[in-house]
Parts: structure tokens; sequence; C-alpha cells
């Protein structure tokens, strides 16, 4: 990458150039004033954003098609997040738009908004990786086409496939990219339901996800039969604490048998799966881009919040008795939380009563 020498920002930290001090203060603006400090909803959907931006890219079909991370869905918010795929994307663009707006962060890009808010946003929850963050990326002169966004409804050939056109990612990259839906929720996959939880700790980088897809599935959260969801383990839903949903997708992939052992591979190994995701998310969050036109600004990226290193358990009720197991390695062993009902999963961090992000 070119570098010009190190520089040192006001605040002491030493970066390889200096435009790289220009993402500090964005960093405490969008820890502070839009994720007010927490993994909640604006941070989870800040993520979700970096994907949608990035995987909008397709080698078969060429550069017309979309030009992966390069921040068009904030230069046109008009155009993409109006894409049934991308149904809910628009909140972030919302959110994003009045600092790229703001005059506050000229040099800064909206590709480079988008890839820096995420490693910003996945720095609030407990247990994620400090993200890789590269500086440099030009502005989308075009959105991209409708199409290329995985849908939970396609099947696993389709997802490999579609990965393996934007930017040929494996199986294990796409896996390792899942690991973000430890901290996800859908508002849109069942309409009567919004924070849909994904796994039973949306505020914690852990590996819950990973076990929970592959307990047997008993219910729906709200209702049944909406396009790419099917039954969860734990869909008790009572009032704002909504029991959790299961993607198809997610359940396809914990199975298959191209996927299915590196998924096992994720349960209780949080290092692991953090170093894994970390890795993935490099190579996503330069997606039509070459690696040496970008300026290493990692040193930005804010220090994430401490691990919370609680082992995986299966949540209340559940048990090995469960588990719809698709690998034969053995499964690792784990306890069973102690309850004597199937737990709720609250709505808000912390243990908040009421929350907005
Ligand atoms: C097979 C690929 C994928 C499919 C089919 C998929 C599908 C979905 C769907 C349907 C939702 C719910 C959206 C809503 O209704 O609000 C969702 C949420 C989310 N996805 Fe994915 N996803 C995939 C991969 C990824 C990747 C690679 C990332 C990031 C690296 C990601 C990050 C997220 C996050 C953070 C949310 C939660 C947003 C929120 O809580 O508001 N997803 N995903
Ligand atoms: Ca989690
Ligand atoms: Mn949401």
């Amino acid at each position: 990458a070119p570098t010009s020498g190190n520089a040192v920002c006001s605040d002491g930290t030493v970066v390889s150039d200096s435009i790289c001090c220009d993402f500090i203060p964005l960093g405490q603006a969008l820890t502070t004033q839009l994720f007010e400090n927490q993994c909640g909803e604006t941070a989870h959907e800040v993520l979700r954003l970096s994907f949608h931006d990035a995987i909008a890219i397709s080698q078969s079909l060429g550069p017309a098609a979309g030009g992966g991370a390069d921040g068009s869905m904030l230069i046109f918010p008009d155009v993409e997040p109006n894409f049934s795929a991308n149904l809910g994307i628009s909140d972030s663009v919302n959110d994003l738009a009045p600092f790229l707006a703001s005059g506050q962060f000229p040099t800064i890009t909206a590709g480079d908004m988008i890839q820096f808010g995420a490693a910003v946003a996945v720095g609030l929850c407990p247990g994620a990786p400090q993200l890789e963050f590269l500086a440099g990326r030009p502005n989308a002169t075009a959105p991209a086409i409708d199409g290329l966004i995985p849908e939970p409804q396609n099947t696993v050939d389709e997802i490999l496939a579609r990965f393996q056109d934007a930017a040929n990612l494996t199986s294990e990259d796409i896996v390792s990219l899942l690991v973000s839906h430890t901290v996800a929720r859908a508002d849109h996959v069942d309409p009567t339901l919004d924070a849909a939880p994904f796994d039973s700790t949306p505020f914690t980088f852990d590996t819950q996800f990973f076990l929970e897809t592959l307990l047997v599935g008993v219910g729906f959260p709200g209702t049944p039969n909406n396009t790419g969801e099917v039954s969860s383990p734990l869909p008790l839903t009572v009032g704002d604490n909504v029991g959790e949903l299961r993607l198809q997708s997610d359940f396809e992939l914990a199975r298959d048998n191209r996927t299915a052992c590196f998924w096992q591979s994720m349960i209780n190994e949080e290092a692991l799966m953090a170093s894994r995701f970390q890795a993935a998310m490099s190579k996503m969050a330069i997606i039509g881009h070459n690696r040496a036109d970008l300026i290493d600004c990692s040193a930005v990226v804010p220090t994430p919040v401490p691990a919370l290193n609680k082992p995986a358990t299966f949540p209340a009720t559940k048990s090995f008795a469960d588990v719809q197991q698709a690998c034969p390695s053995p499964f690792p062993s784990l306890t069973s939380d102690r309850a004597p009902r199937e737990t709720e999963i609250p709505h808000c961090p912390d243990n908040e009563a009421t929350c907005t992000s």
C-alpha cells in the first residue's frame, strides 16, 4: 500500500499516513452519537450495510453491474435501498448520510464511511475482533443492479455461486462472514415482527449462533409461512421480547455437507470465530478494489470492548438431544443453562427496560 512513512495524529495515534487521522473523530462521533456505545440496533444495521454494499458486484456480468464496496448505497440512496433484498437497509443509509453530508469529514468517501462504520460498530460487541480498515475507496459513479444480494430463500448452491461470482469467496469465507448473524435481528422477514434475533444473545459476539442454528426447530416467533424463514428452537415471544427467528439459508448452510463441519467447528471457539471473521471481513471490505491501492488505517479502528469469555451453553430446556448434527466430527461438550422454561431473549442491550438503538 502507498505509505508516506509514519505520521502521528493529534491524539498520539501512530498511523501509516496522516489521512488516517481524519477517521479518529468519525469513529468517536459514530460511537457516541449513532451507536450510543452499544452493540445495538444501529450498530447491527451498519454491519449489514457493509455486506450489502460490498457484495453488489459481479465478475460474470462485468463492471457495469456494480462496484462492490464503493458506497453506492449512500451516494444513490434512492436506487439500491429500494431493491427488495435490501429491505430495511435504508435505516442504516439514513443513519450514515448525515455524517457524510455534515462537512465535518470532507476527506472521507462513502465507501470508506460504510466499511469504517462497520468496523466501529462490531467493536462495540463483546467478543468481536478489531477489524482491519483500509482507506481510499473512490466514490461510486453508478448504483449496482438488482439481483446481487443473497436472500434467505436462496439454495446453498445459489449462495455459493453468488459469493464466488462476486469476489471468489469460498464456502469457508461465507460461514466466516455469517458470524455477523450472532449480532443480528430481522425486521422484515416476518412482517408482524421487529427485531427478531438470530440467536439468544444478539448483543454479544459469541458462538451461540452456530450452536442454536443446529437445534431442532419447534416453532415460529410470529407468523408461519414467511419466505426465507424456517422454524426456530426458541420461538417464545413475550411482548417486545421477540423469540428467535431462523433464516432458511442459515438452516441449510449449517447442515450442508460443504459447510457443516466448518460451521460446527465455530461452536464454543470464540477466538477462532473472531479471527475467521476478521480475515473474511478484510476480504469483503475491499471488494472492487486492489489492496495495493488502499492505505492501511487499521490503527484508527477503536479497540473493541472486552469479550465476556462465557462458554457456549445450550439455552435453558435444550441439550445435545436437540442437536441435528450434520458433521461427523465429535460435537463439543457443553452444559445447559438451568431454568424451568424457555428463556425470553431481551429486546434491549444491557437489560435496559427501553431502548432506541
Ligand atoms: C447467505 C448470505 C446472507 C443472507 C441470505 C442474509 C440474510 C439476512 C436477512 C434476511 C436479514 C434480516 C434483515 C431484516 O429483515 O431486517 C439479515 C440480517 C443481518 N445480516 Fe445477513 N445475510 C447474509 C449474510 C450476511 C453477511 C455476510 C453479513 C455481514 C458480514 C450479514 C450481516 C447481517 C446483520 C448484521 C444483520 C442484522 C441487521 C439488524 O439487526 O438490523 N449478513 N441477513
Ligand atoms: Ca450472539
Ligand atoms: Mn434491525
